[in-house]
């Protein structure tokens, strides 16, 4: 080859972004282990096979359309082409073979098995002494925590304080100066160090918590843990009532978003250990139920 047709090659490539270069190397790798010539795969995904031959060589940006046409004739998730890391290598494959169209209760049972296999299950022994309340806002983990903590005889730890202190300044400014990445990492330092440090404890967590799916690992793991559900319109009026207007600010589809917020989270705060509803009776009612659930568990007495 001519050096100025090898230096325009080197620049094409260089050109095209890396993430279409890599997603095409997956394509022809994945055609090679399926045995199908180009020809036989634009078949049958019903591309041309131009189309096609852009996608394997990281041409154009191949649209999700036809992204899926090509998986589902290469018999793969659109995961494994995209090159989600859980399709990286052949024991993550099947590992998802293995769980794929399992329900959700034999799912549990192959995480907490995991997670034992690991070492960072808590299946073996007594249930930790480590209380930690999950919910959204105004579900009463700060209110109802204090209560418990003082019942058992165990600190009680607001987790967003222990935040606010490594990062010298408030969860708001955190994540205004910083961003959600960095006050993610905050959040999972905080539970880290609460483990550490507290084997018995009352912990009221952030209500975004289980948006970290290996911070919230950490805490089904570390904790007794225990969701704290109430009603919408009851997490909208006592956030409200405290006197955060921030919600309704100028902001007619609040409770809506509250709905959403709520509706997004619920499969996973519905892992925790116990639940009580704090919407069906008044407080003093709530703290006896969660009282009796948690020393049941704890295996106190009653
Ligand atoms: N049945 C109930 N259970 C819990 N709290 C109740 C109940 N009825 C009324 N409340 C009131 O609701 C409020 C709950 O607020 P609290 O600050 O404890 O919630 P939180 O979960 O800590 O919220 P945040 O995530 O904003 O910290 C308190 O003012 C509490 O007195
Ligand atoms: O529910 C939420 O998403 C949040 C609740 C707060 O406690 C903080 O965790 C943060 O502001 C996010
Ligand atoms: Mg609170």
């Amino acid at each position: 080859m001519h050096e100025a047709e090898v230096f325009s090659r080197a620049r094409e490539v260089a050109d095209k972004h890396p993430f279409l270069l890599a997603l095409g190397e997956r394509v022809r790798s994945l055609r090679a282990r399926r045995g199908m010539t180009r020809k036989a795969l634009a078949q049958s995904a019903e591309v041309s096979e131009r189309h096609l031959a852009n996608l394997e060589y990281g041409e154009g940006n191949v649209s999700i359309l036809l992204l899926l046409q090509v998986s589902q004739a290469l018999q793969c998730s659109l995961a494994e082409l995209l090159g989600d890391v859980t399709t990286q290598s052949a024991e993550w494959l099947l590992i998802r073979e293995l769980l794929a169209g399992c329900n959700e209760a034999t799912l549990r049972r192959a995480r907490t098995a995991l997670a034992d296999l690991l070492g960072t299950g808590s299946s073996h022994g007594p249930r930790s002494q480590r209380v930690a309340l999950i919910g959204l806002r105004g579900a009463g983990k700060t209110t109802l925590g204090k209560m418990l903590a003082e019942d058992l005889g165990y600190p009680f730890l607001e987790l967003s304080r222990e935040i606010e202190k490594f990062a010298g300044c408030s969860v708001m400014e955190i994540q205004a100066l910083y961003g959600q990445n960095a006050y993610r990492r905050y959040e999972r330092r905080a539970v880290e160090e609460a483990i550490q440090l507290y084997p018995e404890a009352v912990l009221a967590t952030p209500g975004g918590i289980v948006s970290d799916a290996a911070t919230f690992n950490l805490l089904l793991a570390h904790c007794t843990t225990v969701w704290l559900q109430a009603d919408p319109q009851d997490h909208m009026d006592r956030v409200r009532a405290q006197g955060d207007l921030r919600p309704m600010a100028a902001n007619p589809e609040a409770m809506q978003d509250l709905k959403n917020i709520l509706d997004g989270r619920a499969d996973l705060y519905a892992r925790a250990l116990c639940r009580v509803h704090t919407s069906t009776q008044p407080l003093e009612q709530t703290f006896a139920l969660l009282r009796a659930q948690v020393r049941q568990v704890l295996l106190l007495p009653a």
